[in-house]
């Protein structure tokens, strides 16, 4: 049978233009792992926080919504496990950890905005529910970051402090209560419904729940709770938390 898993993805691959060092080298970056439920701000919380920090910034859940839009250009149904694994197939992604240029594509096709469609977000709790693409974009993640020359990288996605960095020095749950989380989205969409909008919210969360648990923190995890922050103070209560995990950990 032919491996469905793409070149890019099988390991002993690096991504292109990538050097490959060995992960956990002294030269590995540290990574700072957030994740926690839809509209919790791990993107756009983590994207500024690497920026203070003049850290790489890795958006995980970029990469489940491109091979997303990949399917839906195939005219595959993402609720159908075997077609998604399919055109998994040739599925050729990249994407920036820079965080002034931010770019995800898809055999050279730039679908940085496309990827954050409405009917992609729809679609996208689908191919995150097939184990075989979990496990392959998971080692992708780590041999971005392994491979980044950089001092850190920002790692936010729901799995990223459970499954894909449990070592990782710094830890972080991002939330803030349900209402919160979708007054915020809706902001973002004005032309869209907000009871629409908060309905999607919550119902991607139940779909993405049965696969990870991104609403504990597991141990060691710290939780930042943003209900009643703004977002400047949401970004310092999380370089609080760097600050003091790695003050401790180099015994500052
Ligand atoms: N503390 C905050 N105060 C106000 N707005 C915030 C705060 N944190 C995040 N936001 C805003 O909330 C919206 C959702 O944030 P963001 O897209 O980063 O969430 P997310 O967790 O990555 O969501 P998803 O998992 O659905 O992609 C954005 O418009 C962001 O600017
Ligand atoms: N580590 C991750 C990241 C994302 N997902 C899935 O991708 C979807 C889109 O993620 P966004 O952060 O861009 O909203 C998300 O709804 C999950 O289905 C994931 O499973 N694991």
């Amino acid at each position: 049978m032919t491996d469905p898993t793409p070149a890019l993805f099988r390991p002993g691959l690096a991504a292109p233009g990538f050097a490959a060092p060995a992960e956990g080298s002294a030269s590995a970056p540290v990574i700072v792992a957030i994740d926690g439920p839809a509209g919790s701000g791990k993107s756009s919380v983590s994207k500024a926080t690497a920026a203070r920090l003049g850290y790489g910034f890795l958006d995980t859940g970029a990469a489940y919504r491109a091979l997303a839009w990949h399917a839906l250009e195939h005219g595959v149904d993402t609720s159908d496990s075997t077609a998604v694994l399919e055109v998994f197939g040739d599925f050729d992604y990249a994407i920036s950890l820079d965080t002034t240029d931010r770019w995800v594509r898809v055999g050279g096709v730039d679908v940085t905005t496309a990827i954050r469609e409405p009917r992609v977000t729809d679609a996208v709790s689908g191919v995150a529910r097939v184990g075989a693409v979990r496990q392959a974009v998971n080692q992708l993640f780590r041999r971005l970051v392994a491979s980044a020359a950089l001092r850190g990288v920002v790692v936010e996605g729901r799995d990223i402090t459970t499954v894909v960095f449990p070592d990782a020095p710094v830890r972080i749950l991002l939330t803030a209560a349900p209402e919160v989380r979708a007054a915020r989205r809706s902001a973002e969409l004005t032309d869209q419904d907000a009871a629409k909008v908060a309905a999607a919210l919550h119902k991607r969360d139940a779909a993405d729940s049965t696969v990870v648990d991104f609403l504990t923190a597991a141990e060691g995890v710290e939780v930042v709770d943003s209900t009643h922050l703004d977002f400047e103070q949401t970004v310092d209560a999380v370089l609080n938390v760097v600050d003091s995990t790695m003050g401790a950990r180099d015994g500052r």
